[in-house]
């Protein structure tokens, strides 16, 4: 028998992302090749954005993609998250050249304190959030904070594209492909601030500290390399990165809807206090997933220098959130 249509909520649907994203949540890469899907897309309520947005659905209806059990097109969160079960929380205003992410903090704050209100008021008590637009960790916190009736656990910040891009450095630095490497993770900000540690990863169970032995490379190349990448595209491309951010967000969505089988991923999510990390704090963690819950891998060792790391960070994350509290 075949499933029932979830509804998945997408912001910013006629942006850079939105359109590298659709077409493959549409086509069953998020939710599985038997999972029929409703999009439910918001951009502004104006009207070039609107008509963009038209066109964007032209294009995924000539796909006649079969698991595309629906589409509708919206201006207002309030109805866009009616009964979402899925949330992809994407528009919100990009970064330019010469800016940090957290510059974005005052443009983009009430966005998300609206969408977070509209959540809490339509979507379904089980709606799984993923907010990519930036900061996203702080964004992901304000639209938490301003859901008070939702679960804690339902939302989730963008750390997934510093985890893919750290995947990849590693295979490259040891030779080795990114599909054999197994316990990396990302800790903290989705900013320069982030730590990326491959402390306990292992490539064919080798580990890969040993393998590449050098914490002069970890220190000066490999955490600048991951940590300064966003801005490294935007100077490439003269855009922000847009095709692996959205992919990063079908990876994140369909681990956590779908399982890891054990496998750890980052994720952004609400802190519980693992780590010495205050409650409520959205900070990556290495997690593992199962039956559309994740867990924190817990009890791994934090030596000193990885502490320091996650200091910074934090201490980071803690300024942006009293940066905002005066929206909550
Ligand atoms: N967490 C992460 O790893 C990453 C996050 N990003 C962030 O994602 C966001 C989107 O990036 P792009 O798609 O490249 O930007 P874009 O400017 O191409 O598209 C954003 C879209 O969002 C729409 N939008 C703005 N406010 C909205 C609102 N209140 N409701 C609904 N739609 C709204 C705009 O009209 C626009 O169409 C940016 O904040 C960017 O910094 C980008 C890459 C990676
Ligand atoms: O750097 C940006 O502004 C976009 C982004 O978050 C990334 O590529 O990691």
């Amino acid at each position: 028998m075949s499933k029932k249509p979830v509804r998945v909520a997408v912001t910013g649907a006629a942006g850079q992302i939105g359109y590298a994203l659709l077409f493959r949540i549409a086509s069953g890469e998020m939710l599985g090749k038997d999972q029929p899907v409703i999009l439910q897309l918001l951009e502004i309520p104006d009207e070039k954005a609107q008509k963009a947005l038209k066109g964007v659905m032209m294009e995924l209806e000539d796909c006649a993609f079969p698991l595309l059990a629906g589409m509708e097109a919206h201006g207002d969160p309030m109805t866009a998250f009616k009964d979402t079960d899925y949330a992809l929380l994407v528009g919100a205003r990009p970064r330019g050249p010469g800016m940090e992410r957290k510059d974005l903090l005052s443009a983009n704050a009430a966005i998300f304190t609206a969408q977070g209100k509209a959540l809490d008021k339509v979507a379904s008590r089980n709606v799984k959030v993923l907010v990519v637009g930036n900061p996203a960790n702080t964004n992901a916190y304000i639209a938490m904070k301003s859901a008070p009736s939702l679960p804690r656990k339902n939302f989730t910040a963008m750390l997934r594209l510093d985890h893919n891009r750290a995947l990849s450095q590693v295979a490259a630095k040891t030779g080795t492909q990114v599909k054999d490497i197994e316990k990396l993770t990302v800790w903290g900000n989705h900013s320069p601030t982030m730590y990326a540690d491959y402390r306990f990863a292992t490539v064919n169970g080798k580990a890969v500290k040993d393998l590449i032995n050098d914490q002069e490379w970890n220190a000066n190349t490999f955490l600048p390399t991951v940590g300064k990448r966003g801005a490294a595209i935007i100077e490439a491309r003269g855009l922000s990165s847009a095709a692996s951010a959205a992919n990063a967000a079908i990876d994140h969505m369909r681990d956590w809807a779908l399982g890891t089988n054990g496998k750890w991923v980052t994720m952004g999510i609400p802190s519980d206090g693992q780590y010495g990390i205050p409650k409520d704090t959205m900070f990556g963690f290495p997690v593992t997933t199962q039956n559309g819950e994740y867990k924190v891998v817990e009890g791994l060792e934090i030596d000193a220098f990885s502490q320091e790391r996650i200091n910074i960070t934090l201490k980071e994350l803690q300024e942006e959130q009293q940066g905002v509290a005066h929206l909550l």
